[in-house]
């Protein structure tokens, strides 16, 4: 599976901790993530990620790019609702994008962990049947 991951500044230490708990799960999918959220999972947690640019330069856009083109399975976007973000419009196309392809996301750590709870258990095989039916 490939999944994105992505927090706002004030998210990171989550994010930080949810890859952590969920790291053996985690290790055996292909991690995406906007640039500096990458760098931290890279340093603090030694998983594998291909990054992005920061959201702010166009990282979610790209994301956003990948998932309208089925290249990702499942968003985990730890928002930070708190905080006005210089590129708000880019963080709503993004979530808007995962709902147009019907992209499993979470907007925050207590549904990121159920995603990844579900990801361990097999709930998101459904993705693997549905590049196969697109391939056809
Ligand atoms: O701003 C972001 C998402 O909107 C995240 O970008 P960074 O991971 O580069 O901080």
């Amino acid at each position: 599976m490939n999944i994105a991951l992505i927090a706002h500044d004030k998210k990171k230490d989550d994010m930080i901790k949810l890859a952590l708990a969920y790291r053996n799960i985690l290790k055996n999918h292909n991690l995406y993530a906007t640039g500096t959220t990458g760098k931290r999972i890279i340093e603090e947690t030694g998983l594998k990620v291909t990054r992005f640019k920061s959201g702010p330069l166009g990282g979610d856009q790209q994301i956003g790019a990948f998932v309208s083109e089925d290249k990702i399975d499942m968003v985990i976007f730890l928002r930070d609702p708190l905080t006005p973000q210089p590129h708000e419009p880019d963080v709503s196309a993004l979530i808007r994008l995962s709902d147009v392809y019907e992209i499993p996301l979470a907007t925050n750590i207590g549904t990121g962990e159920l995603l990844l709870r579900g990801l361990g258990e097999g709930f998101l095989d459904w993705r693997n049947a549905h590049h196969l039916c697109s391939r056809l």
